[in-house]
C-alpha cells in the first residue's frame, strides 16, 4: 500500500438511496474538481459544506475535507451520488479516469493509522463497529474507537517504560542508592493486576465480536425447532408433530440479552434405519461438538424422561442448559434434579423464555443483564497481554533478587507486547493481516 497514491472506493453498500464515493490522497481535491461540477467550485472555501452539482450525468453532492482534519488525515473528497449500481459505477469510472486507483480493503483506515488519526486498537474498533451484532457489541466497539482501551494501554506502556528505566538506573549508577524509587516490585505488581483485568475481558470480548454459538439439541420432537422460531420471532424452521422433521442443521442469527448469537437447530438424536436421517444426526453431533453453549431440549410431557436424560448425558455437551419444554402440558409435574442449569419453558406459549435467556446470559457473561463493560479485548490483544503477563511476575522476582539486567529485559519485552496492541511497535505483516480483513471502502 503506497500511502501517497490517490485512492477511491464506494463507502456505502448497494441498495441504499445514496451511494457515497470516497476519494483520499494528495490530489483528492483536483480529482474531485475534475469529476464534479457545481455552481460553486469545490475548494478550501467550501470546506465541509455539501454542494450540489453533477458527476457525469448524475446530480450529486460533494464535500471537501482538507487534511489533516479528515477521516484519513489526507485530503478527502466525498461524492454523494444517487443510489443503485449505475450512478455509483459511472462516478467511480470517472474518478479512476481522473487519476485514482481502487482502494484496498481497509486502506482508508490504514491511512488514518499511518497519519496518527487512530491507533491500531482504534482502527480494529472501526471494524468491530461495522460488524457489531448487538447494541452491546456496538457500544463497546464505540468506546474502543473513542480510545478507552488505548488510554489504558498507553498508561501501562508509560509505567512499564518508567520501571524499565528504573531497573537500568540500578545498572548504570549502582552507587546512587538514594535516588532510587523504593517501590518497583509493588508498582510492577499493581501494573500486572491491571493488565490481568484487561486480559480477563477476553471471553466477553470474543462473545461480543464473534457472537456466541448456541446449538439446540435433543431427541426428536422435543421442540427444538419450535424454540428456534420462538427465539428468532419468525417461522424459520419447519415444525410438525412428526418426530424426525428436521433433517439438516438450520442456522440463524439473533440477539439474546444483548449478546449476538449464532444459533443452530439440529436433527433430533436417535437411532434410525433411514440413511438420510442418520446423516442429519451425524451433523447434529458435529454441531454440538462445535458450539460454545448447548440448549438441551427435554420433553417434560413425555413418557421417556429416562431415555432423554440418558441421551443428554451421553452427548456430554459443554456449557449446557437443560430446557424442559412443553411445560404447558404438565404444569405441575415434578421433574428430576439435573447436574446442570435447568429451566422450564413452553416453546408453544412462550412461558419461561425469559428465564432461559437469563440462564444463557449468566452462563456467557456471568450476569442476567450484561452491562456495557468499559473495555473488552479481542483475541490479538489477549494473546499479547498473555505474553506480557507471563513475563512480568518473572521480572518482579528478578528485581527482588537484584538481578536488574534480567528484570529490565523482561519489562522491556512486556512493554513491547503492550505497545503492539496500540501499534506503537508492530510488524508490517501484522498490519496487513489486520487491515486486509476490513471491507473495501473502509
Ligand atoms: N459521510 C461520511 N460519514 C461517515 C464517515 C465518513 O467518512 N463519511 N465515517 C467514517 O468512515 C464515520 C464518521 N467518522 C469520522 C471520523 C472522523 C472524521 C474527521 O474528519 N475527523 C477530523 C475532523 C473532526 C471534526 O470535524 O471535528 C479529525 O479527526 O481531525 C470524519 C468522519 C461515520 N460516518
Ligand atoms: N404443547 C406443546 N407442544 C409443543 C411445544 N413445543 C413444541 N411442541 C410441539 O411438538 C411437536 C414437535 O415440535 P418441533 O419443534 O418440530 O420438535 P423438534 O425437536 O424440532 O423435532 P425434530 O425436528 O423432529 O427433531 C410439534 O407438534 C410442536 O407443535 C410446547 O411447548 N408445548
Ligand atoms: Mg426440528
Amino acid at each position: 500500500m503506497n500511502t501517497f497514491d490517490n485512492i477511491a472506493a464506494p463507502a456505502t453498500g448497494i441498495g441504499g438511496a445514496v451511494s457515497i464515493i470516497r476519494i483520499s490522497g494528495p490530489d483528492a481535491l483536483a480529482i474531485g474538481r475534475r469529476v464534479w461540477r457545481g455552481r460553486r467550485e469545490l475548494g478550501p472555501e467550501s470546506r465541509r459544506e455539501l454542494l450540489l452539482g453533477r458527476v457525469g450525468i448524475d446530480s450529486a453532492l460533494a464535500v471537501f475535507m482538507p487534511g489533516p482534519a479528515s477521516y484519513t488525515g489526507d485530503d478527502v473528497v466525498e461524492l454523494h451520488c444517487h443510489g443503485g449500481q449505475s450512478a455509483a459505477d459511472q462516478a467511480l469510472r470517472s474518478v479512476f479516469a481522473a487519476g485514482c486507483r481502487l482502494a484496498e480493503p481497509g486502506e482508508f483506515t490504514f491511512r488514518a493509522f499511518v497519519n496518527g488519526k487512530l491507533d491500531l486498537a482504534q482502527a480494529e474498533a472501526v471494524n468491530d463497529v461495522i460488524s457489531a451484532g448487538s447494541d452491546l457489541a456496538l457500544r463497546i466497539a464505540e468506546k474502543q474507537l473513542d480510545g478507552v482501551l488505548s488510554r489504558r494501554l498507553e498508561a501501562a506502556y508509560d509505567e512499564l517504560n518508567a520501571l524499565r528505566a528504573e531497573c537500568e538506573s540500578h545498572l548504570d549508577f549502582p552507587d546512587e542508592e538514594l535516588a532510587w524509587e523504593p517501590d518497583v516490585p509493588a508498582r510492577l505488581e499493581a501494573l500486572t493486576a491491571q493488565l490481568r483485568e484487561l486480559y480477563d475481558t477476553r471471553d466477553i470480548g470474543g462473545a461480543l465480536r464473534d457472537g456466541v454459538s448456541v446449538v439446540l439439541a435433543g431427541r426428536p420432537n422435543a421442540g427444538k425447532s419450535s424454540l428456534l422460531n420462538r427465539l428468532l420471532g419468525y417461522e424459520r424452521a419447519i415444525v410438525t408433530p412428526i418426530p424426525g422433521t428436521t433433517r439438516d442443521t438450520v442456522e440463524a442469527q439473533t440477539v439474546i440479552c444483548n449478546l449476538p448469537v449464532r444459533i443452530t437447530d439440529t436433527a433430533g438424536l436417535r437411532e434410525s434405519a433411514d440413511p438420510i436421517e442418520q446423516m442429519g444426526v451425524e451433523r447434529s453431533r458435529k454441531s454440538i461438538a462445535a458450539a460454545s453453549v448447548t440448549f438441551w431440549l427435554l420433553d417434560a410431557s413425555g413418557g421417556e424422561l429416562e431415555a432423554e436424560l440418558a441421551e443428554m448425558e451421553r452427548a456430554d455437551a459443554v456449557n449446557r442448559i437443560a430446557v424442559w419444554n412443553k411445560i404447558d402440558l404438565v404444569p405441575e409435574r415434578a421433574l428430576p434434579e439435573l447436574p446442570c442449569p435447568a429451566v422450564r419453558i413452553s416453546a408453544r406459549t412462550g412461558a419461561g423464555l425469559d428465564e432461559l435467556r437469563e440462564a444463557f446470559a449468566v452462563m456467557v457473561a456471568k450476569s442476567p443483564r450484561p452491562a456495557v463493560p468499559e473495555v473488552a479485548v479481542n483475541a490479538r490483544a489477549a494473546r499479547l497481554l498473555a505474553e506480557a503477563l507471563e513475563l512480568l511476575p518473572e521480572a518482579t522476582a528478578r528485581f527482588r533478587e537484584e538481578e536488574y539486567e534480567l528484570a529490565a529485559i523482561g519489562i522491556r519485552t512486556a512493554m513491547n507486547r503492550v505497545g503492539e496492541i496500540t501499534g506503537k511497535t508492530v510488524e508490517p505483516d501484522i498490519l496487513d493481516n489486520i487491515f486486509s480483513r476490513f471491507c473495501i471502502g473502509k
